[in-house]
């Protein structure tokens, strides 16, 4: 079902959809090691969901799927079912993320580019550049991996299943070139007044008019040659192993945060709120771990999120277990409190469980990006941030067939910018309780921007 909004154009599919003829067979294995798989993307719009060396990447496109407004996750899921009816799969290898996949990266708003604008915004031209708020890319070729099993996955708009996969010869992609001399500065809000919206929202949490709010910040890279998402994407996927390492349509990062994942009816989501930087300088407590396991502020930020994902969830699960205490998930960069939820997802009887995407759309914005609760975070987001948050803190990740997929939030992220190759936006946030520090956030949010600078070199 597509929904409508009298505002938001109407999805696009482009080219209109034809038949399509996907065929995954099995390949031989790749030299082990965490980024074997993103080695082999050229450097044309690499498409990547990585972790520990298993994943998918892809390259090409055979059909983009846009579209816009609060219904930009309905109306995408309903636009790949669209193209699947006509797509003829034949899939010898029957692993999660074989077969007919999509990529995708939404928007973090609803409102559309130039929300943010209205509101003030004082950086980079990127919110009326007419871009969908939302993207399903169908690739023209996919390589995967998943334990020890390799695969490649092949889209062709014409063909017929009896012929071999078009591209079954790895590619030997150009050299990845690095972005030169970088320099950083900041972006809409400058780092030392962001520190003035923290306390003003903290004034707000402690004077009632909500529980909690994540605001974010973005700062902007300026590079000597244009940036090449594989030089990122080599050093995210080796440094971070516990993260997804992702690349869709200009989105580029390691995201610490799985959304949702969902496969063969279990539905899975890391839920992180609560952050200690690594190195905090002087006067840091002997044990961050502890400190952060034991830390009130934190727990309660965390509550919040794990809350939110679990009221989220419930409608679409017939079982759920939601853990009582968080486990410490440590990171190059940072400590963060982590829940990881899971449910069975339930069989409604008047029509099919949701897709994996329908279930990010459930969950996002979660209030480990928004805040609790969502609707007064949100408004105050739009009242004070002064940033178009653009893809940052929304879903991204890929979609399967049968609906299956892996949405992460992306986090610990940038956007290459379209319009001009020599810059990149990156964002970090931080969620804001009554007792939040402005000093102490402005530090975290540093930290949190370390994955994308370290990657650049910087
Ligand atoms: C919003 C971000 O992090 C979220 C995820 C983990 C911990 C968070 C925190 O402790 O504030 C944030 O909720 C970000 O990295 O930009």
């Amino acid at each position: 079902m597509t929904a409508e909004h009298a505002s938001a154009p109407a999805p696009r599919t482009s080219p209109a959809p034809g038949t399509l003829v996907v065929r995954t067979v099995a390949i031989d294995a790749l030299p082990g090691g965490p980024t074997a798989l993103v080695d082999l993307l050229p450097d044309a719009h690499p498409l990547a969901w990585v972790r520990r060396g298993d994943g998918i990447v892809g390259w090409g496109e055979v059909a983009r799927i846009e579209s816009w407004g609060p219904g930009r996750f309905a109306d995408a899921d309903a636009a790949w079912r669209a193209v699947l009816r006509r797509a003829v799969v034949r899939d010898e290898v029957h692993l999660p993320g074989t077969g007919a996949v999509a990529f995708g990266s939404f928007a973090f708003d609803d409102a559309g580019p130039g929300a943010a604008d209205d509101a003030g915004t004082d950086g980079p031209d990127v919110a009326d550049d007419g871009r969908p708020d939302g993207v399903l890319v169908v690739p023209r070729v996919v390589v995967g991996r998943r334990g020890g099993t390799t695969w490649m996955t092949t889209f062709e708009t014409s063909g017929s299943l009896a012929s071999p996969p078009g591209a079954h010869v790895l590619p030997r992609p150009a050299p990845v070139t690095s972005p030169g001399r970088v320099v950083l500065r900041d972006g809409s809000v400058a780092a030392q007044d962001w520190k003035d919206l923290v306390a003003e929202a903290a004034r707000r949490i402690r004077a009632g008019h909500l529980d909690k709010v994540v605001l974010a910040r973005d700062a902007v890279a300026t590079t000597e040659h244009p940036v090449d998402p594989r030089y990122l994407l080599g050093r995210l996927a080796a440094s971070y192993e516990a993260c997804w390492t992702f690349s869709v349509d200009g989105m580029v990062g390691a995201t610490p945060e799985l959304l949702v994942r969902s496969e063969k009816g279990l539905v899975t989501s890391r839920v992180l709120a609560g952050t200690i930087r690594r190195e905090p300088g002087a006067g840091a407590p002997h044990d961050p771990a502890l400190f952060l396991a034991q830390s009130s502020k934190d727990l309660e930020e965390h509550e919040y999120a794990v809350r939110s994902v679990a009221d989220a969830l419930a409608p679409s699960c017939s079982s759920m277990n939601v853990p009582e205490a968080p486990f410490v998930l440590h990171l190059p960069n940072v400590l963060h409190l982590a829940s990881d939820v899971t449910g069975v997802l339930a069989s409604p009887e008047d029509g099919p469980a949701p897709t994996s995407l329908g279930l990010a759309a459930a969950l996002h914005p979660s209030a480990a990006v928004c805040g609790t609760p969502t609707a007064d975070a949100r408004a105050l987001i739009r009242e004070i941030e002064g940033l178009d948050r653009a893809r940052y803190a929304a879903p991204v990740g890929w979609l399967g067939a049968d609906g299956d997929g892996e949405w992460g939030i992306a986090l610990r992220s940038c956007e290459i910018l379209p319009s001009d190759p020599l810059a990149v936006r990156l964002f970090a946030g931080c969620g804001i309780v009554g007792a939040s520090d402005p000093d102490a956030e402005l530090a975290e949010s540093e930290a949190k921007l370390e994955p994308i600078t370290g990657a650049l070199g910087l």
